[in-house]
């Protein structure tokens, strides 16, 4: 019997949501919610290739239909920092990429995800119930000089079977490898940013329709779909 604290990955939504990172401009902001995204993500992180400053946070979402959901990605941010930019920008959901505490992540008052990168001998099951108020965790692949956004795949057997909290599947992920990730995982969610790219920090309109459409295959093949 599976202990009360644990939900299934999938939990309540029969289809796999879908999260896409880095946006940063207006054009692509739509175009992803063209191609069907759920929710879209803002890097407020200086040194990646898909950092923006506020203004362009607010362009963006001044430009996104409602119903989409707006992340913000922090790394060890600062408090006034992530603060002032709440301020000034609508967000929705805030994405902790960091080694943020749960009572750093949860001072804003806000849904938020936490995301774990996984190695090998790590207890992520352990490390997800660290964060009882998350929405979800985010497992992402580790490398030792990027936080994040490393277009690389972890070892999705290294992801335990059962998690405290919904799972939400990154890094790597492309067109090619997602169908495989979902029927190998049934994450709640999917996020990607450099696998739907034609270069660093901008996004390419074919290969987020291939991303949502494998996606939505593998919800079918899935049998996930009534
Ligand atoms: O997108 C970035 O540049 C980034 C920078 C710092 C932390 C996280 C970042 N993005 C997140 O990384 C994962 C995986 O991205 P990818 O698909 O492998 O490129 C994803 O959760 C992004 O939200």
């Amino acid at each position: 019997m599976i202990a009360a604290s644990f939900v299934s990955r999938k939990v309540t939504v029969s289809r796999t949501l879908i999260k896409i990172c880095g946006i940063t401009s207006a054009d692509d902001a739509l175009a992803a919610c063209n191609a069907g995204a759920d929710a879209l993500g803002l890097v407020f992180y200086e040194p990646s290739p898909r950092g923006i400053r506020v203004q362009q946070a607010r362009d963006i979402v001044a430009a996104i239909p409602p119903f989409v959901t707006v992340v913000a990605l922090f790394v060890d941010e600062s408090a006034a920092v992530i603060d002032r930019i709440l301020e000034q920008v609508a967000v929705d959901c805030i994405q902790f990429h960091g080694s943020e505490s749960a009572a750093f992540c949860e001072q804003f008052g806000r849904p938020y995800l936490k995301a774990l990168r996984v190695r090998p001998g790590q207890d992520i099951a352990a490390a997800c119930q660290r964060y009882p108020g998350a929405r979800a965790v985010l497992l992402d692949s580790w490398q030792p000089d990027l936080p994040g956004g490393t277009g690389t795949t972890f070892d999705w057997g290294l992801a335990p079977a059962r998690l405290a909290r919904p799972l939400v599947l990154a890094g790597g992920l492309n067109d090619s490898n997602v169908g495989a990730a979902i029927r190998a995982l049934a994450p709640a969610g999917v996020d990607v940013s450099g696998g739907v790219e034609r270069a660093p920090g901008q996004k390419d309109i074919p290969k987020m329709s291939r991303f949502i459409a494998a996606v939505r295959a593998a919800d079918l093949s899935d049998g996930a779909v009534q």
